[in-house]
């Protein structure tokens, strides 16, 4: 997404990206962006029932879903568009969706609204403090992160999301058979996220390499910025033993 605006923000200790002194290195910048009115007004009507607080401590998704389900959380839903329209499709499945950025909050609470959807929530926080802080071990069906923010310089890959610990994390908290759906529109990326999660022993390679896109995965709309530029695509879909 547009990187323009860009505040950093403070930190706790802790976190799997940990840098050298101790100072998080988080995957984001949270952006100054515009909030709608309408935005602002969805978020402001729908958080107090589909958003879930961050809190040190794991949520019961059961009660939080009403039902028991298959758990997909996704990672930097954007503005919503490809959220909504999978959980429309499958409902069936319940969505745990976490992105920082107001707008796009916003803009999926917007969605869920128009579209009727009981079976998705929202965190705004980072992610990775809630899958640490508030995803029980072995809780998730499928994990979905879908053009994670590329940081295309080189003095930046420490803020890439999929790095070792952080992948460690990430299957520690799917189920043994639970599926992880990375896409990126950057090769040197997606070339570390295959490394990355390869060597993770807890994860098998559904494909051999990189896997074709699964045609239920709609195209996002970074994904359709990137292919108006020109950009490939790779998907990642690997299975957690
Ligand atoms: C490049 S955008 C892609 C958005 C969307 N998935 C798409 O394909 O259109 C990456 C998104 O991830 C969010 N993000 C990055 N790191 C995050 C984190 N640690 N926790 C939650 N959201 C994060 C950013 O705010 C941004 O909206």
């Amino acid at each position: 997404m547009d990187g323009e605006h860009s505040v950093a923000t403070g930190g706790q200790a802790g976190h799997p990206t940990a840098g050298q002194a101790g100072h998080p290195i988080r995957s984001f910048v949270l952006r100054q962006g515009r909030v709608s009115n309408a935005q602002q007004r969805y978020r402001a009507d729908l958080m107090g029932t589909i958003g879930v607080p961050y809190r040190a401590a794991n949520v019961d998704l059961d009660a939080l879903f009403g039902r028991p389900a298959p758990r997909i959380l996704e990672i930097g839903f954007g503005m919503g568009e490809t959220s909504a329209a999978i959980a429309a499709s499958h409902p069936e499945n319940d969505y745990l969706g976490i992105e920082v950025h107001t707008p796009g909050v916003g803009s999926l609470c917007k969605l869920v609204a128009e579209l009727g959807l009981h079976n998705q929530r929202i965190i705004q926080h980072d992610a990775v403090e809630v899958l640490r802080d508030m995803i029980a071990p072995a809780s998730l069906a499928g994990v979905h992160i879908f053009f994670p923010d590329p940081w295309p310089k080189k003095r930046h890959h420490k803020r890439r999301l999929l790095q070792p610990p952080f992948v460690a994390l990430l299957a520690s908290r799917l189920q043994p058979g639970g599926i992880v759906h990375c896409a990126t529109d950057w090769q040197d990326y997606a070339q570390q996220m295959l490394t990355v999660l390869s060597a993770e022993v807890l994860f098998e390679n559904t494909a051999t390499g990189f896997a074709p896109r699964p045609e239920d995965r709609p195209q996002t709309k970074f994904e359709q910025r990137g292919l108006r530029l020109g950009n490939g695509v790779w998907d990642l879909v690997f299975r957690r033993r």
